[in-house]
Formats: C-alpha cells, structure tokens, sequence
C-alpha cells in the first residue's frame, strides 16, 4: 500500500502552473528520487506535501488519510520529517541539543532523549562531533546534522530537498552510506540533482517536468528514456 498519494495535486502562481495534476504514490519502504530540471515544480510539490503550501486543487493522501486541510505541524505529527535547501540548524547549539530539539518532540526523560539524538547522529556520521557548536561545522556536515534532526524524529516518511547540494565528494559518499542503511526502517522521498546519488540510493526515480509527470521508473529506466534526456537538454 502507498505510504503517500496525491490525486490531482496543482498549485498555480498567478497563472503558471508549478504543479499541474500531479497523480503519485510511494509505497512503504521505497526510496524515491525526484528529479527534473530547473523550475519543473519539485520543491513546489515537496511543500505541498508538506503542509508548507496549499493546493490549488488535488488531495495530499498519507497512510490512506486526506490530509490536503493539515497544517504543516500536524502532519510532522503523523510522521512525516522533511529538510529543505536552506539549513535551518540554531548554529549557537551544539551537534547535540540541535537532534534533541527534534527528539523531544517525540521522547520523554534524558536517557531516552540521549538514546535517540546518539542514535540519530551515529547514523549521520556525527558521533565524534555532539558538542561542536553546529554553526562551527562544515556546511556538509550542518546538511547531515538536518537529516539528523529528522531522524530523531523517527519519522515514517523522509522527504529531502537537495540534501547533498553544497557536499564535498566525501561528504556525498557519507551520505550515499547515510540512504541505503536507512532503506529497511524508513520511506524515504529524495529530491536529488546528482545523478550519481540517483543511481546509487534510489529504488524508483520520478521525473517533472512543467509541473508534471514527464515518466517513472527505476534509475535504470530513467537514465535510458530518450524524453528525459530531450526535458534536461531543452530539446523536447
Ligand atoms: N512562491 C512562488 N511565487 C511565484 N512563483 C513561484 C513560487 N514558487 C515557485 N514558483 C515558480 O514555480 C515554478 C516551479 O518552481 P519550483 O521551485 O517548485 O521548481 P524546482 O523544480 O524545485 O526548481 P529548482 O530545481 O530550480 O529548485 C517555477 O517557475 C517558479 O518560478
């Protein structure tokens, strides 16, 4: 069964159309990249998703619920986490309280707490650093620690927004590691431009384009289909 679904989903900007009846669904436990090119609607879709914008038209459906009317908090409340382009970690707090901020939405009492922000940081590679002061870390490690801070949260869907944008190559690699020891525990929606990532983390790939389905199917698939190739070369 779907995790998440959408039925007509659309959001017009005065008059142009960043999503245009969009019809998606996420089974539980896959991991699915998002990719288009530039303005093809992604992060409008991620957000109408999220809560953080209203639809125009279209139902947003999690676990079999229309939650299309949820404020963005309540649908954190049902398990979805999510991070966008921009951080948003309180650089003055340390590796450390910025993950039990998340957690403490969750969890109760400072062992349980301790147990799940360590957890959280162990799996984004952060362990060694929980007192660093996070605006002291390197603007890689602060994308980690944000998917660190959804991890924490134990959340049921996942959703990334360029996690890896701004990453050294290490960092890439770290978080490539990061995705697939996640795959068993977690669904997980990606929106990725490097192609490398695509390939190596997802399960399935969906493609926009003008704020629609432009085609679907295993990286494999995607990296073959010669409309893709023509969407990314302008040439469609
Ligand atoms: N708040 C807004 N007001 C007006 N237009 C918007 C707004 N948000 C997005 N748009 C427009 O909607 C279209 C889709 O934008 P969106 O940011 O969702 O694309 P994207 O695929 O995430 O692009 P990118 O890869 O560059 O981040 C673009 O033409 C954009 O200019």
């Amino acid at each position: 069964m779907s995790l998440l679904s959408t039925r007509g989903l659309s959001r017009s900007f005065a008059g142009l159309r960043a999503v245009h009846e969009v019809d998606f669904d996420l089974p539980k436990g896959e991991v699915r990249a998002l990719i288009g090119p530039n303005g093809a609607g992604k992060t409008t879709f991620v957000s109408l998703l999220c809560g953080r914008i209203l639809p125009t038209s279209g139902q947003v459906f999690f676990d079999g619920r229309d939650i299309s009317a949820l404020p963005a908090h309540r649908r954190i409340g049902l398990g979805m986490a999510y991070t966008f382009q921009i951080t948003s970690v309180f650089s003055r707090l340390s590796a450390y309280e910025n993950v039990a901020l998340a957690a403490r939405r969750r969890v109760h009492g400072r062992a349980e707490v301790d147990r799940v922000v360590m957890r959280a940081l162990e799996q984004a590679g952060l362990h060694d650093r929980p007192d660093q002061p996070a605006g002291d870390l390197s603007y890689g490690h602060q994308r980690l620690l944000e998917i660190a801070m959804g991890l924490a949260q134990a959340p049921r869907l996942l959703i990334l927004d360029e996690p890896t944008q701004g990453l050294s190559d290490g960092e890439v690699a770290a978080f490539k590691a990061l995705i697939r020891g996640l795959k068993d525990s977690t669904t997980i929606l990606l929106i990725e431009h490097n192609m490398s990532v695509v390939m190596e983390t997802a399960d399935r790939v969906t493609v926009l384009n003008f704020g629609e389905i432009l085609a679907e199917g295993t990286p494999a698939e995607i990296h073959a289909n010669a409309q893709v190739q023509a969407a990314y070369l302008g040439t469609g």
